[in-house]
């Protein structure tokens, strides 16, 4: 693992949380970014090499959806950046933790991503990112 990428903020509503954080952080969004697979609205903030990620439900069965419903809004996940996320997925897996998909899937941001269930994280959603190179 290279670093703390991102802590990931669900909010239930997107401009009123924009407006929010832009003033507790001093600072605007460098990006939005609707990801429909994931059934979100993010925008991303940069704090020093890290990153605050707020995600809005677009859709009633996202994940953000039902995590609000059930525990209202808060952080969400944290993620880490990894060098090489096929080789980290392999690794995690080999000590025991639950990845939620077999393979790195798009996610926001210029991302490949994979998530660990929380019940095997000691409660915590976790996101392994890796850039992928070329794109943006
Ligand atoms: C925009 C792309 C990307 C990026 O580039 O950064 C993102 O960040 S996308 C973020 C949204 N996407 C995801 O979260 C995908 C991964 N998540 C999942 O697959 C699911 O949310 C889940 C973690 C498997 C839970 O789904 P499900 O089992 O259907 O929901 P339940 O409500 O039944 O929850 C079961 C259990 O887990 C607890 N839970 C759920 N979410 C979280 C969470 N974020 N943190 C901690 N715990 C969580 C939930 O409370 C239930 O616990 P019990 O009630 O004790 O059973
Ligand atoms: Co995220």
């Amino acid at each position: 693992m290279k670093n703390l990428e991102h802590i990931g903020i669900a909010v239930s509503n997107f401009s009123e949380a924009n407006k929010l954080y832009s003033k507790l952080l001093g600072a605007e969004p460098y990006k939005t970014e609707s990801v429909e697979s994931e059934g979100v609205n993010t925008s991303f903030f940069k704090v020093g090499e890290a990153k605050i990620e707020l995600l809005e439900a677009t859709s009633p069965d996202s994940a953000i959806a039902k995590f609000i419903q059930k525990k209202g809004e808060g952080i969400h996940h944290i993620a880490f950046e990894v060098k090489d996320i096929v080789a980290e997925m392999a690794r995690l897996k080999q000590e025991g933790f639950v990845l939620l998909n077999e393979l790195p899937k798009k996610g926001a941001d210029n991302k490949l991503v994979c998530f660990v269930h929380p019940k095997s994280a000691n409660g915590v959603l976790v996101e392994l990112t890796q850039e992928i190179k070329g794109e943006e």
